[in-house]
């Protein structure tokens, strides 16, 4: 592989964006992808893919390249010299690349490679709640499973297609998929490309969503006619599921307190022609008032620290503190209580996150069981999923009946 100069400095440039300006990784991405219409999709997948490692590796690159943050240009310069050292890819005779000691980079990696916390890229604190709530190897399996990258995964919108069908018609458009055993509507890509740009995603025949996620919707076991809350719709990735699952029949009421995700759910509403489906903004609890005890099934697919997903998000790791995870553990519990109130007698509540972290999940689940809230229902299933044994991202699911 020869690099490219201009490729290189985008990748600088990306990385200044995201540890200085505490820009997302994926915003910072779309952000430098704009910056030149002339790259092509090599290019392209080179810039995404080297900022998406580097971010990954961050502390295990800065522990090899002897840099420190607050980071300077040289030193990111640095952190990318490790990344090519480390994939045997031959370093050009630029200045900004000069004295790259590539024997040191190779024999500290090794050496380094023997703490967890480095080999896997991980900060102290997580590391020591992974140990906590798991025994060692099975959090050695499941970090590493999390450091590896995403698959594209599709989920079929079976309002418009078939799960055959979409994946003949991509086929077409030259894009190979395979399906996925035990997720009916899923498909994953042969090779990573831009399925965005597809007549089949415009016609809304698919949307791109990981395997784990598309497990979500069918555990509220939904009926055409029902009337379903999703709670903490965001953009709406299971809601659209929902509207799916329901058949566009009955009232799907998807809620958030973010205007601007409502306003993407409605665009990929109509993309998918999921007519069932109205937005409303939790702007007081006078929205949720209205609601109480009228909905058959009520999804809270709460916000959580998104530790199951460090595949696509590796950048949640460094942006993490130790006072997110408290303020989110409290803020689930009041979902957990508040939202709740919305079902029906009979009715079925469910609640996702896609983290693996049991504060976040069964103990959750557990306290709310014990609440006064949580008295008239009892769990019916509860579903771990964990990145080192699904392949895909971390969840977890848990049912419950209403009385
Ligand atoms: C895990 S995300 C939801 C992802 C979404 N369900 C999907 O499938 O694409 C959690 C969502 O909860 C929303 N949220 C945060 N606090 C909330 C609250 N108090 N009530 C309702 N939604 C809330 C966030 O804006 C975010 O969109």
């Amino acid at each position: 592989m020869r690099l490219h100069r201009n490729l290189v400095f985008a990748v600088v440039d990306g990385l200044q964006l995201i540890f200085q300006e505490g820009v997302y990784a994926s915003k910072a991405v779309e952000q430098i992808l704009k910056r030149d219409k002339r790259w092509g999709s090599r290019d392209r997948g080179f810039i995404a893919e080297t900022l998406y490692d580097i971010v990954r590796w961050k502390r295990l690159y800065s522990e090899i390249a002897e840099v420190k943050e607050p980071y300077s240009r040289a030193n990111y310069f640095r952190l990318f010299t490790v990344w090519a050292v480390l994939r045997g890819i031959p370093l050009p005779n630029w200045k900004q690349l000069e004295d790259t000691p590539t024997r040191r980079i190779k024999g500290r990696f090794d050496e380094l490679s023997k703490i967890r916390k480095f080999r896997e890229s991980i900060p102290d604190w997580i590391d020591e709640l992974g140990v906590k709530a798991f025994d060692e190897k099975f959090w050695d399996k499941e970090l590493h499973a999390l450091n590896q990258l995403a698959p594209v995964v599709l989920r079929t919108n079976t309002l418009k297609t078939s799960m055959p069908f979409l994946r003949q018609r991509l086929l077409e458009e030259g894009i190979a998929s395979d399906p996925v055993s035990g997720y009916p509507h899923a498909l994953v890509l042969k090779e990573r490309s831009n399925v965005f740009t597809t007549e089949a995603f415009k016609e809304g025949w698919f949307e791109v969503q990981d395997a784990s996620s598309q497990l979500v919707a069918p555990m509220l076991d939904v009926a055409p006619g029902h009337r379903v809350v999703d709670a903490c719709a965001g953009a709406g990735g299971k809601s659209l599921h929902l509207a799916a699952l329901m058949e566009n029949k009955g009232q799907l009421i998807a809620l958030d307190i973010y205007p601007k995700k409502l306003h993407e759910l409605k665009r990929r509403a109509r993309r998918n022609g999921a007519h069932n489906l109205e937005t409303r903004l939790i702007d007081s609890s006078k929205v949720i008032k209205k609601l109480h005890q009228k909905a058959d099934r009520v999804l809270i697919d709460a916000p959580c620290t998104g530790l199951g997903v460090l595949k696509r998000n590796p950048d949640t790791k460094w942006k993490l503190q130790p006072e997110d995870l408290e303020k989110l553990i409290v803020t689930q519990r009041q979902l957990l209580t508040d939202y709740s109130k919305m079902v029906k007698a009979r009715g079925k509540l469910v609640y996702a996150t896609c983290s693996i972290l049991p504060q976040e999940n069964e103990k959750q689940v557990k306290d709310f069981l014990e609440s006064e809230e949580g008295q008239s229902f009892s769990l019916v299933k509860e579903q771990h999923v964990y990145a080192h044994k699904s392949g895909f991202d971390g969840f977890y699911i848990a049912a419950l009946q209403k009385d």
